[in-house]
C-alpha cells in the first residue's frame, strides 16, 4: 500500500506483538500512519503512532447504562469487545470458534441482512451499526439488552399487559354492544310506545261514543274526534279552552252542576243534557262522568263519554204520545187523564180551590156512523175536538174517555164557570167553528150534559 503524503493510514484493531506472540496481558492497539514530506514535497520519512484501545473500549463500555452490553466485533464476526474476555481476539489467538457467527449463527445472519437496525431475538433487543473506520475495514458495534431490562420500558409487549389489552378491548366491544343493544331496546320501546300511543289516539278518536276530558271547573282539555263531528266541529277545532257549560242549553245547566260536583267528588254519574251542535240545533245526550282522584283527593282527570241520544228521546216521546194521548183527536186518553184528575185533586186537597169537571157525549153518534160511514164519524170527533181545544185555558184537561164520549177538567172553575163552559162549549159546538176548526154540520152535543 502506497500513502500519499498528507494521508493517514488507521490499521484494524489488534493485539500488540511481542517477539511474534500477543503481549501478555493482551493489548488492543491501533495503529496510525502517515508520511512526513518536506516543505519541497520530498519525503522525509513516516511517523507510525501505537493507540493503545484500551481505553476506547473502556470508554464504548461506560457509554451504556448498566442494562446494556455493548460489545465490539470486527468484520468476520471476532469479538474484540465481548462480555465473555476470553471470546475476544480469536483471529489473533488461533481460536476460530469464537465468532458471533460461531455461537449465534441466527443473531449473525440477522445483522448481515442490514447495516444498521435493530432486532428482537430469543427475547432479547439487539441494535447494531458498522463504523467504516478504513476503506478495507469496518466494525460492527453490536449493544445487546437482555428481555427483562428492555421489557420495563416495553411493558405493551408483556403477556399480561397484552391481555390486560386484550380484556380492556373485549370489554370495551361488550360495553359498545350493550350501549348499542341498550339504544336498540330503547328505541324499540320508543317505537311500540308510540304505536301504543297511536293505537290509544284512534281508539280515544274512533270511539263509538264521544268523549270530553275535563278539569273540575267544567273546562274542556281534549275531545274525541267522534264527538266533534257529531256537533259538526272540524277535526282541527278542538274545543280545548272553552267550558262545557258554553255547549250545554240553559235548560240543562242544573244537570250540568250535579255532574261536575260529581267530578269533583270522585262520584260517577249519568244525566241528560240538550247540547248545541255547531249551527245550533240542540241535541240531546246522555252524559256519563267519572273521575281520576290523585293521592291528595283531588281531581287529576275528568272523563265524560256523550252519547247521543236524539233518536231515543224521539221514539219515547213518541212513544209517550202514544201512551197518554188519543191517536185520532191527539187529546189525552183515559189513562192520561186519570193521572192529569189525580194530580189535580191531590192540589186541590193540599192548596183548596175548585175544580169543575165537565163529561160531553156526542147524541146519536151511532147515526152518523151508520148514516155516513166512520170515516166521516172520525171527522166529527176531531172537529169536535178542535172546537173544544180552542175554547180551552192553558191548564185545563179535556181527554177522549172512548167513543164519542170526552172529559173536560177545569181548574180553579167553580160548578157556576163549569155550567156556563159546557154551555159554551155546547153552543160552539152547535154555531159551529170558523174554517178549518168548524164542527161537522151533521152533530150537536147532548143538552143533558153539564158540569
Ligand atoms: N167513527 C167512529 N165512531 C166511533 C168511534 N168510537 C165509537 N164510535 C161509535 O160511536 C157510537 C156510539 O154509540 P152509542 O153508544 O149508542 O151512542 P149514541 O149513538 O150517540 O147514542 P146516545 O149517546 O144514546 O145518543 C157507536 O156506533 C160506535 O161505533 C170512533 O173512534 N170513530
Amino acid at each position: 500500500m502506497a500513502l500519499e503524503p498528507g494521508e493517514t493510514y488507521l490499521s484494524p484493531m489488534d493485539l500488540n506483538m511481542e517477539r511474534g506472540e500477543p503481549e501478555c496481558p493482551p493489548r488492543p492497539t491501533l495503529r496510525l500512519v502517515r508520511r512526513l514530506a518536506d516543505s519541497q514535497g520530498q519525503p522525509r520519512g513516516i511517523l507510525v503512532l501505537n493507540y493503545s484501545a484500551d481505553k476506547l473500549l473502556a470508554r464504548l463500555r461506560t457509554l451504556f447504562s448498566d442494562l446494556d452490553q455493548p460489545m465490539l466485533l470486527n468484520a468476520e464476526g471476532y469479538w474484540m469487545l465481548s462480555p465473555v474476555a476470553e471470546d475476544t481476539w480469536g483471529w489473533l489467538l488461533g481460536r476460530p470458534q469464537k465468532t458471533l457467527k460461531a455461537q449465534r449463527p441466527a443473531l449473525w445472519k440477522r445483522i448481515q441482512a442490514a447495516p444498521d437496525g435493530m432486532l428482537a431475538l430469543e427475547g432479547d433487543l439487539f441494535s447494531y451499526a458498522r463504523l467504516k473506520i478504513s476503506p478495507s475495514d469496518a466494525w460492527i458495534v453490536l449493544i445487546q439488552t437482555r428481555s427483562p431490562d428492555w421489557h420495563v420500558g416495553a411493558v405493551y409487549l408483556r403477556p399480561w399487559f397484552q391481555a390486560l389489552i386484550v380484556g380492556l378491548f373485549a370489554m370495551a366491544a361488550a360495553l359498545v354492544y350493550f350501549v348499542i343493544a341498550a339504544g336498540e331496546q330503547r328505541r324499540a320501546a320508543r317505537e311500540a310506545e308510540c304505536r301504543q300511543l297511536a293505537q290509544f289516539k284512534d281508539l280515544y278518536d274512533n270511539a263509538p261514543i264521544g268523549y270530553i276530558t275535563l278539569t273540575a271547573t267544567g273546562l274542556i282539555t281534549s275531545v274525541n274526534q267522534t264527538l266533534l263531528t257529531c256537533l259538526g266541529y272540524r277535526s282541527d277545532e278542538k274545543l280545548s279552552g272553552q267550558y262545557f257549560s258554553q255547549l250545554v242549553s240553559n235548560a240543562s245547566r242544573r244537570q250540568l252542576s250535579e255532574l261536575l260536583a260529581s267530578l269533583s267528588a270522585g262520584e260517577d254519574m249519568q244525566c241528560r243534557l240538550v247540547i248545541y251542535r255547531k249551527n245550533g240545533e240542540p241535541l240531546t245526550v246522555l252524559c256519563s262522568v267519572s273521575s281520576l282522584i290523585s293521592e291528595a283527593n283531588t281531581l287529576m282527570v275528568g272523563r265524560c263519554s256523550v252519547l247521543d241520544i236524539s233518536q231515543q228521546v224521539a221514539l219515547e216521546q213518541s212513544l209517550e204520545r202514544l201512551a197518554y194521548s188519543d191517536p185520532l183527536t191527539g187529546l189525552a186518553n183515559r189513562r192520561h187523564f186519570d193521572e192529569l184528575a189525580y194530580r189535580e185533586i191531590k192540589r186541590l186537597q193540599r192548596e183548596g180551590g175548585s175544580l169543575a169537571a165537565l163529561a160531553l157525549d156526542i147524541d146519536r153518534f151511532k147515526v152518523v156512523n151508520d148514516t155516513y160511514g166512520h170515516d166521516i164519524g172520525d171527522e166529527v170527533l176531531k172537529s169536535l175536538a178542535d172546537v173544544c181545544r180552542s175554547q180551552l185555558r192553558g191548564g185545563d184537561i179535556m181527554a177522549r174517555f172512548g167513543g164519542e164520549e170526552f172529559t173536560i177538567l177545569l181548574p180553579g172553575a167553580d160548578a157556576a164557570e163549569g155550567r156556563a163552559k159546557a154551555e159554551a162549549l155546547r153552543a160552539g159546538a152547535d154555531a159551529g167553528g170558523s174554517g178549518r176548526r168548524r164542527p161537522h154540520p151533521l152533530y150537536g152535543i147532548d143538552r143533558r150534559g153539564g158540569a
